[in-house]
C-alpha cells in the first residue's frame, strides 16, 4: 500500500513537472467553438513535441493531431504513458482544441500495447508507479472532453487496442497484415476489468466473451464486423477520413456532446476514484517468467 502511494505520488510530481495540473477530479465544460484572444494575430497551427509523441494543434479547426513516434513499435513505457497525460492534459487546458486525432508516425504498428520490458526485473514501487500510468492514462483518455478519434495506421493488440477503444471513434486502415484485439489471454495473463468493460462496450457481451476468452487479435475485416472499429479505409483516405469523422461529432454543441459522453461513460469515475490495487511484484514475476 505504501508503494502504491509513493507511486501515485512520483507520478504525480512528474506530471507537476510538466506544468500540468494533476489530477482534475470532474469533468470540464469547454467552449462551443475554438477562440482566439481578442487582438491577437490568430496562429492557425501550434506544435509541441517530446521524444515520444507529436502533437499538433489547428486552431481554425480546433482539432489536434497527436502522433506516437516511439520506435520500434511504440510500447507504452512508463515515459510514454507520461508524455502523453502531458500531452492530453495540454491540450484539454487549451481553450483552441474541441477534438484531437490519435494516430501513429511508425510505419505498420499503431501502438504494440504496454512496454512489456516495464513488467520485467523492476522494483515494487517502479511496478506500482507504471501501473498508475497505465490507469491514469485510461482515465484521462476515456473521459476526455475532446472529441477523440483513433486513426489506427497499424497493428494494435492490448493496450493500443484499449487506446482505440478509449476513443469515441475508430477508424482503420485496411491492410491483411494488421491485427487489434486485447490478446492478454494468450500472453497468459489476465486484460483488467476496465479494459474488458471498454471492449465490452465497443462489440458487445457475447463477442467480447468470445474475443477474451481467445485472446483474439482480429484482422481489419473482422474488426470491423464486430464493431471493433467504425470504419475501414485505404491507407490514403486516413487522415481526410478522420477529419471529416471529426467536422461531424464537432458540428454538435459542445456542452451536449459533452455531457451525453460523460453519461454514457460515467463507470469510468468508479476507477478514477479508487484505484484498484497494483499487481503485486511476485504476480509480474510470475507472468512473464522474469
Ligand atoms: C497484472 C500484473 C501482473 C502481470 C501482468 C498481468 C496483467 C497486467 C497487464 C494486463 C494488460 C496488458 C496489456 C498489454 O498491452 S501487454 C503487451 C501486449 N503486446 C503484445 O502482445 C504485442 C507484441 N508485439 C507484437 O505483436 C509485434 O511486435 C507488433 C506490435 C505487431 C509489431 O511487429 P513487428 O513490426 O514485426 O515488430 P517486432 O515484433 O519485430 O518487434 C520489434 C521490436 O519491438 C519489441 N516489442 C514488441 N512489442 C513490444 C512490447 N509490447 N513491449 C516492449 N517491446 C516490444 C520486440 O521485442 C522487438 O524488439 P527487438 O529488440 O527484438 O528488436
Amino acid at each position: 500500500m505504501a508503494a502504491v502511494a509513493a507511486a501515485a505520488g512520483t507520478f504525480a510530481r512528474r506530471m507537476a513537472r510538466s506544468g500540468v495540473l494533476f489530477p482534475r477530479s470532474s469533468p470540464q465544460v469547454w467552449p462551443q467553438a475554438a477562440r482566439q484572444p481578442p487582438g491577437l494575430l490568430p496562429a492557425q497551427r501550434r506544435a509541441f513535441s517530446n521524444n515520444k509523441i507529436l502533437v499538433e494543434l489547428d486552431t481554425s479547426s480546433g482539432v489536434a493531431t497527436m502522433k506516437f513516434k516511439s520506435p520500434p513499435v511504440n510500447s507504452l513505457s512508463l515515459d510514454f504513458l507520461t508524455e502523453f497525460c502531458i500531452s492530453l492534459e495540454k491540450l484539454e487546458n487549451d481553450r483552441a482544441c474541441r477534438g484531437l486525432i490519435i494516430t501513429s508516425a511508425i510505419p505498420r504498428v499503431f501502438s504494440s500495447g504496454l512496454d512489456i520490458t516495464e513488467m520485467c526485473g523492476k522494483s515494487t514501487e517502479h511496478y506500482a508507479e507504471f501501473w498508475r500510468a497505465v490507469q491514469e492514462m485510461w482515465i484521462r483518455l476515456y473521459g476526455s472532453n475532446l472529441v477523440t478519434v483513433a486513426a489506427i495506421n497499424g497493428s494494435s493488440p492490448a493496450g493500443g487496442c484499449l487506446i482505440a477503444l478509449s476513443c469515441d471513434y475508430r477508424i482503420m486502415v485496411e491492410n491483411p497484415k494488421y491485427v487489434i484485439g486485447l490478446n492478454e489471454a494468450q500472453l497468459g495473463i489476465v486484460a483488467p476489468f476496465w479494459f474488458k468493460d471498454t471492449f465490452v462496450n465497443a462489440v458487445g457481451h457475447r463477442a467480447a466473451e468470445r474475443s477474451l476468452q481467445l485472446g483474439l487479435l482480429h484482422s481489419v475485416p473482422e474488426a470491423h464486423r464486430m464493431g471493433l472499429v467504425d470504419e475501414v479505409v485505404p491507407e490514403e483516405k486516413l487522415q481526410e477520413k478522420a477529419v471529416a469523422v471529426m467536422a461531424q461529432w464537432l458540428a454538435l454543441p459542445d456542452h451536449a456532446r459533452q455531457l451525453t459522453k460523460s453519461m454514457m461513460r460515467k463507470t469510468f469515475r468508479t476507477l478514477s476514484s479508487s484505484h484498484p490495487k497494483t499487481p503485486s511484484r511476485s504476480h509480474f514475476q510470475r507472468t512473464w517468467r522474469c
